[in-house]
């Protein structure tokens, strides 16, 4: 059990979706959690990171940082993807053995599993079959992420964690169009599309692809259980345990949005994996469970993305 009030915490990544929905939820547990901005402290610079590790007394890191994007911005910047996931875990992985940090946990993601792994995804599918090819490069990297925290548990004794969350969405997401997750997208382009009263809303392709949703905020709250009472080498998956198809989400966000005009699908744009849910018995046996449904979410989402976004809320 690692005790999280008095530690000093430190979230990479604190400014992005997911670290700022820990740091969020961290701030009920008394830890003092330690941020840092990009510009002081690049986490692809080996040097930068170890002089900060080694001076700031840490008990605990999470590693939320990391270059992200959806499906189009996987498959044209794979060497981004490649190289900064790879530069940033090890940095700090490396940094945090040798300060002697007692817990870390990194976030992988569900894409690290085959392209066509048995639904629901067991954590044992894990390098069992070849991988969906437009965000392989991102995934390998994840991959040698989860290795890493292996390796350094097996060779150190480090207690050093893996998490692998499933699409996750909400406040402080990215909502521009190119570089995007589905769900965003999807809430921008009903909301203009509405505006506008455009007869049709355009999909990237055929709808078919099923993926399964998570609110950040419940992330947040796995991630900390997990940093708390979770301290064994094999990943943890972190999903809702359902999914919908791209086709059904879509009606959903049009209808949380009250867009009511038809979907129709650009066929040049990749489906990507045809499935990817995630099998979270194991986090459920833990006395997990989630507590926003997609409906909510995309709700409580569409306000934030109003409020936060005045270009096109007077509209
Ligand atoms: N979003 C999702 O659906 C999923 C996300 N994950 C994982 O969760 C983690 C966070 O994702 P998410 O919050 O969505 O992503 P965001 O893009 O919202 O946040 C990423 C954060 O990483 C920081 N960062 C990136 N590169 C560097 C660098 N070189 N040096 C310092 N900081 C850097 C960014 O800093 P800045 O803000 O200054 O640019 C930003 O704060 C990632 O590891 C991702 O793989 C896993 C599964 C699903
Ligand atoms: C979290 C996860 O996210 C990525 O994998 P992905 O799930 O395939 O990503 P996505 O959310 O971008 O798309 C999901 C589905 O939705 C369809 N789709 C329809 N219309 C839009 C659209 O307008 N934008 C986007 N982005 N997708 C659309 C799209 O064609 C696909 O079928 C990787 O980064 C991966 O590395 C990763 O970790």
């Amino acid at each position: 059990m690692f005790q999280l009030e008095g530690k000093r915490i430190w979230v990479t990544g604190h400014r992005g979706m997911v670290g700022g929905a820990i740091v969020r939820r961290l701030a009920r547990e008394n830890s003092e959690i330690v941020t840092i901005e990009r510009s002081e402290l690049d986490l692809r610079r080996q040097d930068q990171v170890e002089a900060f590790v080694s001076g700031e007394r840490l008990d605990g890191v999470i590693i939320a940082a990391g270059k992200v994007g959806g499906i189009l911005a996987n498959d044209r910047a794979p060497a981004e993807f490649l190289y900064d996931n790879l530069l940033i875990e090890a940095n700090v992985i490396d940094a945090a053995h040798r300060a002697g940090v007692e817990k870390l946990l990194f976030l992988g993601s569900s894409c690290i599993y085959p392209k066509n792994a048995a639904q629901p995804i067991n954590e044992d599918a894990l390098m069992t079959g070849a991988l969906e090819p437009t965000n392989e490069w991102y995934a390998l990297a994840k991959i040698a992420g989860v290795k890493l925290c292996q390796a350094y548990r097996k060779q150190y004794g480090c207690d050093f964690i893996s998490a692998m969350p499933t699409n996750l969405y909400g406040p402080g997401d990215n909502f521009d169009l190119d570089s995007s997750h589905v769900l965003p997208a999807l809430l921008r382009k009903a909301h203009i599309a509405k505006q506008n009263r455009d007869a049709a809303l355009t999909l990237w392709g055929s709808g078919a692809s099923r993926r399964e949703f998570l609110h950040v905020d419940d992330c947040a709250d796995a991630l900390v259980l997990l940093l708390k009472s979770y301290s064994v080498a094999e990943p943890v998956n972190v999903g809702s345990g359902e999914d919908l198809s791209i086709l059904e989400l879509a009606r959903l966000v049009s209808e949380v949005v009250g867009y009511r005009g038809a979907i129709v699908h650009d066929l040049s744009k990749p489906d990507g994996t045809p499935r990817k849910l995630l099998d979270i018995q194991k986090l459920l046996s833990m006395g997990w469970t989630p507590s926003i449904t997609l409906r909510e979410g995309i709700e409580a989402t569409y306000r934030w993305f109003c409020d936060s976004h005045p270009e096109v809320r007077a509209a």
